[in-house]
């Protein structure tokens, strides 16, 4: 339950409980808290049931959230609300369609019906491969579409079409297009025609005006460019100046496209068949599907109706989704809830215009619906507007910060937009404190310089941020929040920070398929399908240790080690490809969010039989192809900093936020962008390329109309700045702005004067860890009584190398591997214990464990001797390995333990002269096997030198050994 009181304006909304509302509330202003409450109010209202109330969130993590916070706010238990409508568009519409809409396909002349079997098809990879399945069987069917088909340079780019399409609500049906939905496919020449007038606009010179700027992109018309024989000179396209004729915005517009609809009807119509024939829907067929039954069945229609409609995140709704919730409404009490300016679900086919001409399109969709029988009954006229206007979240100085990043330029082609400023609520702070540092900082090596900037802020009071009791506090990790536009770079940082035992939770995004727990696991599914599976080998045996030479010998012999055949054996009776998931886990000791999370994709998207392996195997092969991303929680838990993305961030608030890697191709990113088949508003369906034969040759010709058209769309980046916006408003006291050595115009144009930050972090933490210390000792009787042998290496390098694993658990693992090596009968009873089995079982030699080395040298006048103890040796006819064992997780520790190695390795020498002796680490964390490159006996000896010297009280003679 919330102990505070809604402000006025919370107030008006919590009470305006009839008619058309439209709630522009900004960042922070307490949306849900005001939804909720309003939502238990009407709950108050005798005649008013949760049957009656949809209420529609954005995800089902925020449809959940929001039955919690409404039962906190009401008489109404959880169990009595547990099927109320407080849902997503696409859970309502599936819910609907296995209740009342199996025959929905009929209307639009599809035979085939939906069941209670069909399934909804949520992975975007398996539909992809489906697709492919479809498009290749249509190409059989269709000769008459080849050349379309050969234009494209990915088949599935049809797939993104469709989608598009549907989220506009153009279907197709059996002979033609559905209701008006071919006009959108036409587009709107007025529309378009006043984008290519601004465009067009001559621009103001110093001396009278200069060329517009549509004349000024088409210089270079040609350049680069196969055009069809009918494309006009560029010097026939520009001879006028300083603008270019107007009978160009018809000429370009005006296009023969009756072959390209057909296209696109024939291979929309028919997935749609297809997709319902193998028993799937796509979450947009889904709305389609409840659009249209919507639409037909009249008496259905109004037994769904419902007397509120409630709609959050308004501005990330699509079109169909904003005509949905009109077919539901059955009464004007409809409330639409969001901010235009954190609109960031563009490529899931919001459009922000949704809330930014809310009224215009109520009406223009009204007259859309009702056009041949009444569906919206209520009248849409009278639309009150609220203001949420009082900001809970950040100080004013960020508030009043964040309105610069809507007018942005984005790229070097844009300017600052001041006007923008004019459609933004000034929003204000409740805070009691406005003590904010808004800075900007730029280095060559950004993640080391993010560090760098963590490690001053925490502890810092300058940074101080309000604690639970209200007063200022200086911050910690869990207070600062990375936000980046794309996933690689926070994947980068979170590297970067573990390197230093910098503890980082990463939320958001992750190519699933590209970790090493997938690529492990893909390797053994492949042996399961082929006992011989080179690719599968050569990925097993490497993680265990072998050598290239090596894994290249038992490729050729077929002799694959005899453990690793057991354990095939063993996920060969996994009935699941769950179980075989967690049986490969477990023996590389995975026990993390990645291992999780592959777990339940590949659970939710293949029944729980392993009968089809060859499909698991290809849908992993295909999603690390397409670098398909799944939501991974990796939170290690304790005082961490967060890393997010900024879709990931929407709707979260942090004390302190960095925005990172405001950085050229990155922020905006680069690349992308749709095929050459495509819809866009206003100027509908076109090709940006034509298969055809002319100038007596087939080719892949350029569409000259599409480039003129082209250069008057908008270039959205608006949406952009929307994201910048979203990321400076998660804020609550101190935010900076990051970049590396290319910014971004989003960058270089931020109102601060960057600093640059010369990269400092220091390995964080202090806690010593088992690793073993070279003793260096003077021999008897030379020790003077009482003093402890002295160590050759540098303890502070150990500071949580091994993140806390401890001396104990060090000791464990090498009790273990001592005994295993001797041939004791012992079961790994952990993944480190594990590595060590498996690279013990893959040597061929006779096998040493625990020797003792001492290694005498002479330092000055004096006799020293070095003593360890070897953690392995392996001896076979020419060579003799020195493995020494790290329980680390970090690697920094390493230059010291290349002392350590470099004495073992002349104990050995002398020991085997004629063998060839090599040195490694054995790290058991993950199996790896490093190499190290020994340092000859002086350097060692001028190790022991120099710390001698170092321990040498001032004019003191005699040796000290600490
Ligand atoms: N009337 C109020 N008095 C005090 N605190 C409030 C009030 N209303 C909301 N809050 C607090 O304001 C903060 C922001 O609320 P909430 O997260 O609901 O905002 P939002 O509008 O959804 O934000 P955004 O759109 O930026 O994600 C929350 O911590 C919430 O508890």
């Amino acid at each position: 339950m919330t102990d505070f009181e809604p402000n006025d304006k919370q107030q008006e909304l919590i009470d305006a409980t009839s008619g058309i509302h439209v709630v522009d509330a900004g960042a922070g202003t307490g949306k849900t808290f005001t939804i909720t409450r309003r939502y238990a109010n009407l709950l108050q209202q005798d005649e008013t049931e949760p049957d009656d109330i949809l209420l529609i969130t954005f995800t089902n993590n925020a449809a959940a959230e929001m039955k919690e916070r409404v039962v906190a706010n009401c008489d109404y238990s959880m169990s009595a609300l547990r099927d109320a409508p407080i849902n997503t568009f696409h859970g309502h519409c599936h819910e609907l369609l296995l209740r009342d809409g199996f025959s929905a396909p009929t209307h639009l002349g599809v035979d085939d019906r939906i069941t209670s079997s069909t399934r909804l098809l949520e992975n975007e990879v398996v539909e992809e491969d489906r697709f492919r399945e479809f498009i290749s069987q249509f190409a059989d069917e269709h000769p008459e579409h080849h050349d379309f088909l050969r234009v494209l340079r990915e088949n599935t780019s049809l797939l993104e079409v469709i989608r598009e399409l549907a989220a506009k609500g153009i279907f197709p049906t059996s002979d033609g297009w559905y209701r008006n939905g071919e006009s959108y496919l036409d587009g709107d020449f007025e529309a378009f025609e006043e984008l290519f007038e601004t465009a067009n606009e001559p621009n103001e010179g110093a001396n009278g005006p200069t060329q517009s700027d549509l004349r000024d992109d088409l210089s270079g018309f040609e350049r680069d460019r196969c055009f069809l024989p009918d494309a006009p000179a560029e010097s026939e396209l520009r001879d006028n100046y300083p603008s270019i004729d107007h009978e160009w915005a018809d000429r370009a517009f005006d296009e023969e496209r009756d072959a390209l609809k057909a296209f696109v009807h024939d291979i929309y119509f028919e997935y749609i068949e297809f997709a319902l024939r193998q028993n799937y829907l796509n979450f947009s067929f889904l709305q389609m599907f409840a659009f249209v039954l919507l639409c037909e069945d009249h008496a259905l229609r109004e037994s769904v109706q419902f007397d509120h409609v409630m709609v959050d995140e308004f501005q990330d709704t699509s079109e169909i989704q904003f005509k949905l919730a009109l077919l539901l409404a059955g009464t004007d009490n409809l409330c639409v809830v969001g901010d235009w300016k954190q609109s960031i679900y563009g490529f899931q086919y919001a459009s922000v215009d949704n809330i930014r001409q809310f009224e215009e399109r109520l009406g223009n969709y009204k007259r859309e619906l009702n056009s041949d029988s009444e569906r919206v009954a209520f009248p849409v006229d009278d639309v009150t507007g609220i203001k949420l206007e009082k900001n809970y979240r950040s100080t004013q100085s960020i508030l009043n910060f964040s309105r610069h990043s809507l007018g942005l330029p984005a790229t070097s082609n844009e300017e600052v937009d001041l006007d923008i400023e004019d459609d933004i609520t000034p929003l204000t702070a409740t805070t009691d404190h406005d003590n904010s540092n808004i800075e900007a900082f730029t280095s060559d090596d950004e993640c080391e310089a993010i560090l760098t900037r963590v490690q001053e802020i925490v502890g810092n009071r300058e940074y101080a941020v309000e604690g639970e009791d209200g007063e200022l506090r200086p911050p910690s990790h869990e207070d600062i929040a990375v936000l980046t536009r794309t996933r690689r770079f926070g994947r980068e940082l979170q590297s970067h920070a573990r390197e230093y035992n910098i503890p980082v939770a990463y939320e958001g995004g992750v190519e699933l398929f590209g970790t090493e727990q997938a690529i492990l696991l893909l390797a053994w599914l492949r042996l399961l399908e082929d006992r011989h599976s080179k690719r599968g080998w050569a990925v097993v045996l490497e993680e265990a240790g072998y050598t290239l030479d090596e894994v290249k010998t038992i490729l050729e012999n077929e002799s694959y080690p005899s453990n690793m055949l057991s354990f095939r054996e063993r996920l060969a009776s996994a009935e699941t490809v769950g179980g075989i998931a967690r049986l490969v886990f477990d023996r590389y000791g995975f026990e993390d969010a990645y291992a999780d999370a592959l777990v339940a994709v590949l659970q939710g998207t293949f029944d729980s039989t392993t009968h089809n392996r060859g499909a698991i195997v290809r849908f992993m092969e295909q999603s690390l192809e397409a670098d398909a991303t799944h939501d991974v929680d990796d939170n290690p838990g304790g005082d961490s900093i967060t890393v997010q993305t900024i879709h990931a961030a929407k709707g979260l608030e942090h004390p302190i936020v960095i925005l990172a890697n405001i950085n050229q191709y990155s922020f905006p990113p680069s690349g992308g962008g749709a095929d050459r088949i495509r819809y866009e508003d206003p100027v509908g369906l076109r090709q940006t390329k034509h298969y055809a034969d002319a100038h007596g040759r087939p080719h892949i010709y350029d569409n000259w109309r599409y480039r003129i058209l082209s250069k008057c769309l908008n270039r959205d980046y608006d949406e952009e700045r929307r994201l910048m916006y979203v990321a400076i408003t998660r804020a609550e006291s101190h935010v900076l702005f990051s970049a590396g050595s290319s910014p971004s115009p989003l960058f270089e144009n931020l109102p601060l004067e960057p600093e640059t930050v010369e990269p400092d972090v220091e390995a964080a933490g202090t806690t010593r860890t088992e690793q073993s210390r070279l003793q260096v000792s003077v021999p008897v009787p030379d020790i003077p009584a009482g003093q402890s042998p002295h160590s050759l290496m540098d303890d502070r390098v150990f500071s949580d190398v091994d993140e806390g694993r401890g001396i104990e658990f060090g000791n464990q693992v090498h009790d273990f591997a001592e005994q295993y090596a001797e041939g004791a009968v012992v079961e790994p009873s952990n993944k480190d214990e594990r590595h060590v089995a498996e690279f013990l079982d893959s040597l061929d030699g006779e096998l040493r464990a625990e020797e003792n080395a001492y290694l005498p040298v002479t330092v000055g006048e004096q006799q020293v001797t070095i003593s360890g103890i070897i953690d392995l040796l392996h001896v076979t006819a020419e060579r003799v390995d020195i493995v020494d064992y790290k329980t680390d997780l970090g690697r920094h520790a390493e230059s010291e333990y290349r002392k350590q190695l470099s004495v073992y390795y002349h104990v050995v020498r002398a020991a085997f002269p004629d063998s060839r002796v090599t040195t490694a680490l054995f790290y058991t964390a993950d199996g790896d096997r490093i190499e190290i490159d020994p340092l000859s006996k002086d350097e060692i000896v001028d190790l022991i030198d120099r710390d001698y010297a170092e321990a040498q009280p001032d004019g003191e003679e005699e040796p000290i050994i600490r």
